[in-house]
Parts: C-alpha cells; structure tokens; sequence
C-alpha cells in the first residue's frame, strides 16, 4: 500500500468528506477518470478502469480510497509505485474555491450566530457547515441568510436559520466576493445580492471573505462592473446623476442590467431579491480616488439603496491559491 501524503488542507473538514465532494476536487487535480457508483458511506472508494487511467499516478487495477480526513491510501497491485506524486498541484478556480470554503468552516465554533455569504464560493461553504453538522462536529449555531437564495440552501441543508431582528450582532459573517483590494476592500454584488450582504456583515463582530487569487486585484472595478442597487421607479433618472457623478471618468460608463426573459422574449430589468433594480458602474481601469467620499456620493443620490462596494468591512481574507496554498489577509 502506498500513503500519498496530502497536504491537509485538502480535508480540513471534521467529517469524511461526501464521495461526490471528494471526486470533484480530485478529479481536476490528478486527473482520475473516476468512474463509480458514489453512493458509498465512509470510508468511500473509487475505482478507475485501468484502460481509460490518464492519472500517472495509477497503475492496472489501481484501487482508489479514502479512509482518512488527512492523508489519501492509494494501493496497488503489485504493490509498487509507477511515478511519484504531482508535486504542486494546480487547483481549478472551483477547486480553489472549496479550499477557502472547507477552511473557513474550519474555523467556526459551536454556538456562532452566523451571517451566511450568497454566490458559488458561499455556497460550498455552506455545504461544509452543513456537513460538520450532521456530523456532529458542530452544534448549536444559527446562520441569517443574506439572500433567498442561500435560505433556500441553507434550509435543504438543514442549517438552522434566524434574522437579524432577533440577532441584531452576529459573531461571524462568511461570504464570497467579486475583488478584493490590498487593503480588504471588496466589490459584491455581481450576483445581485449586495444589499442584504452588507447589512448582515455590518452586523457582525467578525467578516471572513472567502475568496480564490483571481480576486484579488490592485484597484476596485478592474474585472468587472460595480453594482448598485437602485428603486425601479426612475432607474433612467439614477443613471444620469450616477454618469453626472462620474463625469470625465475616462472610459466610465453605467448600465441597467438586464436578464434574458424568455416568456417575454426580451432583454427585461434583472430584479434583485428586494424587488430593486441594478445598474452596474463600469471602469474602464478600475475607481480611483478615495472610495469612502465616492461611496458616500453614490449614497446620496436620492433613487441609490446600496452599493456594492464594502469598504473595511471584512475582518479577513481566506484566499486559496492555484498552487493548493492557503493565504490569510488580516485587517491593519
Ligand atoms: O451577489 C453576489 C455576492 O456578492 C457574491 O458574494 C459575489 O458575487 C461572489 O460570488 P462567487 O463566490 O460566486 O464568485
């Protein structure tokens, strides 16, 4: 039997990971044709058919399985070893993804009130609470969604939920984002969930952002829009005092976003979980300037809710590399 020594940020979680979860980190990784009926409890295996292996990792009748949280068991027949280890691994963005997610789950304690992040990276964090829950690795916490999406998730995954009346201060708020600065502040909202995101993380002692390295980005609005939310009525008028405020901006432009509406067979408004509209500010080099007198100026246009930028909100950055490293950024 050969022990292929996994770094252990590869399993942080308490649980033995769901053979599904282990496959679709491990399959860009090594590349295994993993080929299997996923159904089993722990320890879980997997099989990959000699013929079709394109893992240099794997020889005939290679036998895959993983009975442990840290390490990986791969054994042979005969027992040797065809070719060492990949020695760095390079992590897809959804790979990387589950990586700060699986950590940041690691790092909550039993009893948290939990502001509970929306968007793809979110949601695999959600799945670990989930797990170390039914595990019984974790108990007692309650988690406040920040969309409708994410109480629907949570509650399939048997998350206990409350709100934020009953629990005005959260302890720990975790959530993805679209970028992140090098001084932690972020752009949110590309999913369109800004506004609910920002009142929960602002109520909480502490904000961890999940995030993989393409996020990261020396200046805000350099790989996408900045959303801000804006009531439907007279969104047209929105946008011309948000072009009047950004006037002169070299390459600035402001757009409603839309959605493809099938029925309608038109391009229609995409309508946030409040009912608002989004119109997203674009850069054609990112915002300069200072970002608390641009976000206070966004603000008191009369037909702005919120915007997506969250400036000094976040606490921590957990940021997963392609390279399978975790790095930690900490508020100065
Ligand atoms: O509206 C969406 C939220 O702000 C998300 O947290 C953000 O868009 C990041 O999402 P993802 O983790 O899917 O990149």
């Amino acid at each position: 039997m050969l022990i292929l020594e996994c770094s252990s940020y590869i399993f942080y979680s308490a649980t033995i990971p769901k053979p599904q979860r282990i496959k679709r980190f491990l399959a860009p990784i090594y590349s295994l044709p993993f080929s299997t009926s996923l159904s089993s409890p722990s320890p879980c295996s997997f099989t990959t058919p000699a013929a079709s292996s394109s893992s240099p990792l794997l020889s005939s009748h290679s036998h895959f399985s993983i009975t442990m949280r840290t390490s990986i068991h791969l054994q042979t027949s005969p027992p040797h070893l065809l070719s060492p280890p990949v020695a760095s691994p390079s992590l897809t963005q959804d790979s990387q993804k589950l990586l700060c997610a699986q950590h940041a789950a690691s790092l909550v304690k039993p009893s948290t009130i939990l502001g509970l992040g929306t968007g793809s990276t979110a949601s695999l964090f959600l799945e670990q609470l989930s797990d170390l829950l039914s595990a019984g690795s974790l108990h007692s916490i309650v988690g406040v969604p920040t969309s409708l999406k994410t109480d629907a998730l949570a509650k399939t995954l048997n998350i206990p939920l409350t709100d934020l009346g009953s629990h005005p201060v959260l302890d720990l708020s975790v959530d993805g984002a679209d970028e992140v600065d090098q001084e932690l502040n972020l752009v949110k909202g590309r999913g369109g969930s800004l506004l609910r995101e920002k009142m929960v993380e602002g109520a909480s002692r502490e904000f961890v952002v999940i995030v993989d390295e393409t996020k990261l980005v020396p200046r805000l609005g350099t790989t996408g829009p900045i959303p801000v939310e804006v009531i439907p009525f007279g969104w047209d008028y929105t946008i011309m005092k948000l072009k009047e405020l950004f006037k002169g901006e070299i390459g600035f432009d402001a757009k409603l976003r839309t959605v493809w509406d099938a029925k309608e067979g038109k391009e229609v408004p995409f309508k946030t979980d409040n009912e608002n509209y989004i119109v997203n500010l674009l850069f054609e080099k990112g915002i300069s300037g200072d970002l608390r007198i641009i976000s206070d100026e966004i603000l008191r246009i009369t037909g702005v809710i919120e915007h997506g930028i969250f400036i000094g909100m976040a606490t921590s950055v957990i940021v997963a590399k392609k390279d399978g490293k975790i790095e930690i950024l900490n508020k100065k």
